[in-house]
């Protein structure tokens, strides 16, 4: 059974530490039992604002990054190294630094593939997408996707989450990852997980802070219609932690 929780930070910046402490004990917890440990990351604000607050943690000291690979959740289809590419942002924000301490190796990264001619790059959001079904697949011990111990996800003010829009026909895409085209928020071509590579985590953490974001989050809580509030469908196996702050849990009945 699954089930799911809603802790409620004061703001956006407690929020991120909350998270980022939470992120750095779950893989200490099951570096204890088992290794390697996967976790999926989420680009947005929270999303990389947490990873910066792990790369000030003492904490991050205890982890050993050697038995941790790290995914995307999704990935805006831009050239490597733009700005706006969720990796970019998250080797900023932590990445880097670790790899430059020696503590996580380069090859434990899976980055979604970049626009761009290189045999590592990808021509079309598709093309992308299906190299990473591969890539998912190769550490995978059934050919789906790895084991997901936590797999992170931001949510837009619309409720999207990955790059999974209401109304978009990628919502019910088949399959681990999917070619996003037409994404309402820019840039319109994305990769993304789907709901069925989302569902495979043990644990889904949805972290969302802001006015903006909480009417979709009541209305997710209240479990409402997917193709409304894609929220709704982020669910892990065994544990759904929504980490909110004050302002997006105002909302909720
Ligand atoms: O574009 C994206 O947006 C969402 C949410 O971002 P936020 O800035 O509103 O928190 C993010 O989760 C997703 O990974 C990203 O590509």
């Amino acid at each position: 059974m699954s089930t799911r929780l809603v802790v409620v930070h004061p703001d956006a910046a407690v929020l991120a530490e909350a998270a980022a402490a939470r992120l750095l004990t779950r893989l200490l917890d099951v570096q204890s039992v088992r290794s390697p440990a996967h976790v999926v990351l989420t680009g947005g604000t929270v999303g990389i604002r947490t990873l910066a607050a792990a790369a000030a943690s003492p904490l991050r000291s205890a982890v050993d990054w050697s038995g941790v690979h790290l995914w995307w959740g999704d990935e805006r289809f831009l050239p490597a190294g733009d700005p706006d590419r969720n990796e970019t942002q998250a080797r900023e924000a932590l990445l880097d630094d670790l790899v430059a301490a020696g503590a996580l190796p380069e090859e434990n990264i899976h980055r979604m593939p970049a626009r761009g001619d290189a045999p590592s790059e990808a021509a079309t959001p598709e093309e992308a997408a299906a190299a990473y079904a591969d890539e998912l697949a190769e550490h995978s011990e059934d050919g789906t996707t790895p084991h997901f111990d936590v797999l992170l996800l931001g949510m837009g003010p619309d409720g999207h989450v990955a790059s999974l829009f209401p109304e978009h026909h990628a919502l019910e895409a088949p399959g681990y990852t999917v070619g996003v085209h037409g994404s309402p928020k820019p840039p319109p071509e994305r990769v993304s997980l789907t709901f069925a590579a989302i569902g495979q985590a043990d644990e889904v953490w949805v972290v969302a802070a802001g006015s903006e974001k909480a009417e979709q989050a009541a209305a997710a809580l209240a479990d409402g219609p997917v193709t409304q509030v894609p929220a709704v469908r982020a669910v892990g196996r065994h544990r759904t932690l929504w980490l909110v702050d004050a302002a997006a849990a105002s909302a909720r009945g």
